[in-house]
């Protein structure tokens, strides 16, 4: 390639995204289901190797979020950019391209074994020697599914389930994962441990990572950035820290918004 072109290259990626820092970035996100707007104009983005949590009451567009950059959900306005370019990808392509989705509850298929669950997070590949690294790499990180790896997944707990669903999403290699609340109806013990693993995850394989949350304490020990949403507006963007600092969770789940706005209450 000429250095022209490299340049030229470099300056189309660095349009947007990348050149913020931003692997994967929502911009102006809107999405609508006729009258109901899930998401109004949402910008949240995500840095390499950060692990941000999305927060906020029920309703508030965080599944849509994820939703959103899966495809999985009508973009109505805006745009998702990954790598600094539109994302275009099909749901079932995403997933080539580095990007990994945990959905809510667990979806293991519960009539197949542990290995054959875990070898669905890579049927894509046709590399058959890479599938083994996958797999045992996964195993490594996950001494509980390599103890269980023929067991049924109907065999497993919920919180093992869990984990299963964890480590199918990351036989994707993914550069990003996104887990939409992976502690969901989860007992307290386990819940530790699942976000333990996904710090882990965040850690040691230096996975980004996009997460759900309806835990805020558990979530807020692991972040290092922090979304909260209401009524399908960003109402913050900071640390966790930040989050905090301003009270802005009490806020928003006490209804002191309007509109996106912060309403002065005597
Ligand atoms: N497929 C859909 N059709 C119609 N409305 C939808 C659809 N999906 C989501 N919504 C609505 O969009 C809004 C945001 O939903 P979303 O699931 O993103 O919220 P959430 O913050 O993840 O909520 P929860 O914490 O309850 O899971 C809600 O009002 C919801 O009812």
């Amino acid at each position: 390639m000429s250095q022209e072109l490299i340049e030229t290259v470099n300056s189309e990626e660095s349009a947007n995204g990348e050149e913020s820092g931003m692997l994967l970035e929502l911009s102006n996100v809107t999405v609508q289901f006729g009258a109901v707007v899930a998401l109004e104009q949402a910008n949240l983005g995500l840095k390499r190797g950060e692990l941000a949590a999305v927060m906020g009451p029920n309703g508030a567009g965080k599944s849509t979020v994820l939703k959103a950059i899966m495809g999985l959900v009508p973009v109505t306005a805006g745009q998702v950019f990954w790598r600094g370019a539109p994302l275009q990808a099909a749901t079932h392509e995403i997933v080539k391209l580095g990007i990994s989705f945990v959905p809510q509850g667990r979806r293991v298929f519960t009539h197949l074994s542990v290995l054959e669950n875990l070898e669905l997070g890579c049927i894509y590949l046709n590399d058959r020697a890479e599938q083994a690294r996958r797999l045992e790499s996964v195993l490594e990180l996950f001494p509980l599914l390599h103890e269980k790896r023929r067991d049924m997944a109907s065999q497993m707990s919920g919180g093992q389930q869990q984990m299963l669903a964890l480590g199918r999403g990351l036989m994707a290699a993914p550069e990003v994962l996104l887990l939409d609340e992976p502690t969901l109806g989860l007992a307290p013990i386990i819940v530790k441990e699942v976000f333990e693993k996904v710090h882990e995850i965040n850690e040691k394989l230096k996975t980004t990572i996009f997460v759900v949350e309806h835990n805020i304490k558990g979530v807020l020990d692991i972040a290092s950035r922090a979304y909260v949403l209401d009524q399908g507006r960003v109402v913050h963007d900071g640390t966790p820290k930040s989050v905090e600092e301003t009270n802005i969770l009490t806020d928003v789940f006490l209804g002191r918004f309007s509109h996106g706005e912060r309403e002065e209450w005597e």
